[in-house]
């Protein structure tokens, strides 16, 4: 009997099926793995932007947590949005007992900007939630947030890198996505770097002018997750979970008015 590797998300769920827990449940199964879920939030959601939002109790998220690690076992987690200081708190503690990797996403705002993180939370993501990773993703707006680091090309995000890992994970991941500022400071690719402070990777993807990515960043950290789960090194991991996001980017598609999602079947629809 095949037995799938497990890979837990611990999120927000987005109503819209972009991002969030949908995303990541998604590319958990798309990767060939069994996804399962920690819901942190519930929001109302859709290609316009984030309408509500609603936390869960820290007893619940504990709960949902207990149940899945107690019983059927994590070969990976992934966590997204965490919405307080207090349910970054909660899980920070709930993953310390873990001997899986671990991927933290950040989580700030969402792309149409509305906060996904209050900030009173960012002091407990810096000490408590970023040491436990074993890679942190962030895009470089939850960098500036995180560490005061702008990134305005390339280069800079060495240093970026250098502010996250101060933090205590054992690799960075900085995502570019939001930069259009090439090596000689023309339009370059989507670039993102995977450092643990000895080891550089460049992660270089032809950059995609489709306006339809809401869920990049859930995306590539779940499939991050997924590709840990199976039991590549994170170099190789990132580098699959990379090529994994690029396509689905590639083929995101217009729903709603106005960002539609990246496609997750994409792979299987063979529509990249
Ligand atoms: N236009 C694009 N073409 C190709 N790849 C892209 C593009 N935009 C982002 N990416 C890639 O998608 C992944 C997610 O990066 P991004 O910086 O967009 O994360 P994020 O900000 O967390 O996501 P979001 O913008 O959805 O909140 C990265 O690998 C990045 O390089
Ligand atoms: C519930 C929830 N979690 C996360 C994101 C960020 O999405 P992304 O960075 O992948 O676009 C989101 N929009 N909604």
């Amino acid at each position: 009997m095949h037995i799938p590797p497990r890979v837990l998300t611990v999120a927000g769920s987005d109503s819209g099926g972009g991002a969030g827990i949908q995303a990541d449940l998604k590319t958990m199964l798309a990767l060939g793995t069994h996804g399962m879920s920690v819901l942190t939030a519930v929001t109302a959601q859709n290609s316009l932007g984030v309408q509500g939002a609603w936390e869960l109790p820290a007893e619940a998220v504990r709960a949902q947590f207990r149940s899945v690690v107690d019983d059927i076992g994590v070969q990976a987690v992934k966590t997204g949005m965490l919405s307080s200081a207090e349910l970054v708190e909660t899980v920070a503690e709930l993953l310390a007992g873990v001997r899986a990797p671990v991927v933290i996403d950040p989580v700030g705002v969402s792309k149409h900007g509305d906060a996904l993180l209050a900030a009173s939370a960012l002091d407990a993501v810096r000490t408590v939630l970023l040491p436990t990773a074993t890679v942190a993703t962030p895009n470089l707006d939850e960098v500036a947030q995180l560490t005061g680091v702008r990134v305005e090309e390339e280069a800079d995000m060495r240093r970026a890198a250098a502010a996250i890992l101060d933090f205590g994970p054992r690799w960075a991941l900085i995502k570019g996505g939001h930069l259009t500022a090439g090596p000689a400071g023309g339009e370059g690719g989507a670039v993102d770097l995977l450092t643990d402070g000895t080891e550089e990777h460049w992660l270089r993807a032809p950059r995609h002018d489709n306006r339809h990515t809401h869920g990049t960043g859930c995306t590539l950290a779940s499939a991050l997750a997924a590709q840990l789960a199976k039991g590549g090194t994170v170099p190789q991991a990132a580098a699959a979970a990379k090529d994994y996001v690029t396509g689905a980017l590639a083929a995101g598609f217009r729903l709603g008015a106005g960002i539609g999602p990246v496609d997750h079947g994409w792979r299987w629809r063979g529509t990249h």
